[in-house]
Formats: structure tokens, C-alpha cells, sequence
């Protein structure tokens, strides 16, 4: 059976905002997404802030009601019978809420499988079960305010999976967790797929959804750009050379020069605190160096590398192309209209 079937969800929000000339702003965060995932699949959800991963999420696991469109978690309808979805889903989001600091570990679990209602009996197994998953056992009877932000988050796995949901939606889980820590995330995340658990996971690491991900959806401005296996969507790209300058100071006008040079595919800056990383995708073969550090003329530029597209390689062209797709019309975020109240 499917764990979850999605066919043309839509979601749109309302806000009022203003006071003398009230405005009424309607963002169509989801507009139409389609996907099914087995059970027992690791399911990544990709794309950039503001695309509507989380409102897609929030449709799957009953929090927000579908402006249309249909969603079924193992065969329940998430709108007809919610009840029966939560009983097979958890839900675990990142950051600081959702745990009592003052307590333990244990208790907070304790507490949580109460109430959640599972059966007593099977409480203390269960606990001690989920502490080792996520790695915490031995450290259980410390508060949680001492926890390092790992800890915390495998934490959170640990009470999201204290009713045995089949399905676990993790969104964006190794946030602010430091390299070692979220390498050990990633392993608890392995184990839960191996043990048979549905996972939905979103995330901004791309090497993160690379290695755990069975299939990826990419979402950008509301729709599902691309759909496929890590390896489907670095095919997209297996075409490419990438070519990776370190800089200080490329605006729009250089990185528009740098589009615009003959076989180059996509560009795209990160910043990374004081100094920036370019970004060069070019068809195989097309003898770019020289020509990319004349369009950085008067830039400060440090290492320059030549190396194999990665998934971050494909998502970026496959985010550049929704933008360029949308370009005039809504642009890459979720469209957004405002009318007089
Ligand atoms: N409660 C709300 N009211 C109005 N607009 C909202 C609300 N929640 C989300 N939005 C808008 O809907 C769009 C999609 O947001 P959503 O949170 O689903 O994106 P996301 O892909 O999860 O982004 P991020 O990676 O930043 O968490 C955005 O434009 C956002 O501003």
C-alpha cells in the first residue's frame, strides 16, 4: 500500500494587513502538487525559502486544511479522516520548541507517551527502545536544558516515534547541528528507513539528501519542478562542468556578465560570511576559466576549482529554471495578490 498519495493539493492563505487602507493579501503557497510515496521510502521535499514545502507537510499531517486537491496517509483521507492519519504519522520540525528544558529526558518522554496514550505497560520498553535509536541512552536522566542542540534534536525524533507512527515527517532536522552531530542524525534517520518507517524529510543539505534520500521532490514557487531518484537528477546535469571561484564583492553585474558568456548554463553566488562562492555550470568541454575572470575584472578573487556536478548542482539548475519559467509573473516565491479589503 502507498503511504501517501497526493493528487493536485492547493493551498492558499489570506492575510489582512494594514489598518487605515486594509489590504487583503492571497498567497498561493501550493498550487496543484501530485506525488506518491511507497511505504517504507525515504521521501526528500527540496526547494528554496517560501516554496511551500512546509504547507505541503502541514496538508499531509492534518495541521492545515487543503484549499483543494486530494492527500491519503496508508489509504485516510487527511480531510474526511484526520483521526486515523494521526494515529500513523509523527511529526518532528527543528529548533527549541516542544521540549520541557526542566525535565529529563526520560521525562519528557514519559510525559509525551502519556500523552499520546501508549499503553502503559509498553511505556518503559518503548522509551528505553527510542533512547537507543537516537543514541541517548545512558544520558536519559539529564535535563534537557543541558543538551546540546543534537541531543535535543534526537530527542525530538525519539518522542515523534513514541506511538510507532508509520510515517515520520522530519522537516529540516540537522538545522544548526554541528557536522559530527548531524552525521550521527543522519545515521538514527537510516536506521528508522531500515526498520521500516515512512520518512518525509525536508532539508536545505543537499549532501544530506543526497545520501539518506530514496526519491526527491524539488518544489519551487508552489509546484513539484522535479521528481526522481538523487541520481535521476544529477543525470540532468551529468552534461556540465562546474567551475567554483572564491570571491569578495561579484554583484548582479558580474554574475550577469558571467550568464551571458557562450556555453555557460547557470550561475549563482553563495555568500559564505566574508567570502563568496561562484558558481559555474557550462556544457562539458567549453573552456571557460580565462573568460569567467575577465567578466570578474576588478573583483577580488581567491582558489578557482574545476569539479563534478553534484545534487546541489542539479537543484540550483533546476530552481534557476523554475525562476526563469515564472520570471515576470509571480517570480521564484509563492504568488501573491493584494486587493482593497
Ligand atoms: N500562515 C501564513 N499566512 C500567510 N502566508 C503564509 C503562511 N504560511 C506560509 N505562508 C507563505 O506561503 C509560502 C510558502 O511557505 P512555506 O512555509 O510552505 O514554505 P517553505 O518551503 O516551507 O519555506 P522555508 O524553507 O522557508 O521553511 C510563502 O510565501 C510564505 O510566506
Amino acid at each position: 500500500m502507498l503511504a501517501i498519495e497526493a493528487h493536485g493539493l492547493r493551498r492558499t492563505y489570506t492575510s489582512r494587513t494594514g489598518w487605515l487602507r486594509p489590504r487583503r493579501t492571497t498567497t498561493e503557497a501550493v498550487r496543484g502538487v501530485s506525488f506518491e510515496v511507497a511505504s517504507g521510502e525515504l521521501f526528500g521535499l527540496l526547494g528554496p525559502n517560501g516554496a511551500g514545502k512546509t504547507t505541503t507537510i502541514k496538508m499531509l499531517n492534518t495541521l492545515l486544511l487543503p484549499t483543494s486537491g486530494t492527500a491519503r496517509v496508508f489509504g485516510h483521507d487527511v480531510v474526511r479522516d484526520p483521526v486515523a492519519v494521526r494515529r500513523r504519522i509523527g511529526y518532528v520540525f527543528g529548533g527549541d520548541r516542544g521540549l520541557y528544558e526542566r525535565l529529563s529526558a526520560l521525562d519528557n518522554l514519559r510525559y509525551f507517551a502519556e500523552l499520546y496514550e501508549v499503553e502503559p505497560c509498553e511505556q518503559r520498553r518503548r522509551i528505553a527502545e527510542l533512547l537507543e535509536l537516537v543514541g541517548l541512552d545512558g544520558r536519559e536522566r539529564e535535563r534537557v536544558e543541558g543538551y546540546s542542540r543534537g541531543m535535543r534534536q534526537r530527542l525530538h525524533i525519539a518522542r515523534g516515534l513514541l506511538h510507532r507512527p508509520d510515517v515520520l515527517f522530519l522537516d529540516e532536522p540537522s538545522i544548526g547541528v554541528d557536522p559530527v552531530a548531524a552525521r550521527d542524525l543522519r545515521r538514527t534517520v537510516a536506521d528508522l528507513a531500515d526498520a521500516g518507517t515512512t520518512v518525509v524529510l525536508t532539508t536545505h543539505y543537499m549532501a544530506e539528501a543526497d545520501e539518506l534520500c530514496d526519491r526527491i521532490a524539488v518544489i519551487a514557487g508552489g509546484e513539484i519542478r522535479a521528481l526522481g531518484t538523487p541520481g535521476a537528477l544529477k543525470a540532468r546535469v551529468q552534461e556540465r562542468d562546474v567551475l567554483e571561484v572564491e570571491a569578495r564583492g561579484v554583484s548582479e553585474t558580474e554574475l550577469d556578465r558571467v550568464r551571458a558568456l557562450p556555453g555557460v548554463r547557470d550561475a549563482a553566488v553563495d555568500d559564505r560570511g566574508s567570502v563568496q562562492l561562484l558558481t559555474v555550470q557550462s556544457d562539458r568541454g567549453t573552456e571557460l576559466h580565462a573568460r569567467v575572470l575577465a567578466a570578474l575584472d576588478g573583483v577580488r578573487l581567491g582558489r578557482v576549482t574545476t569539479r563534478e556536478p553534484t545534487l546541489e548542482d542539479a537543484y540550483v539548475a533546476i530552481v534557476a529554471e523554475a525562476e526563469r519559467a515564472t520570471a515576470g509573473s509571480v517570480g521564484s516565491a509563492a504568488a501573491s495578490t493584494e486587493v482593497p479589503a
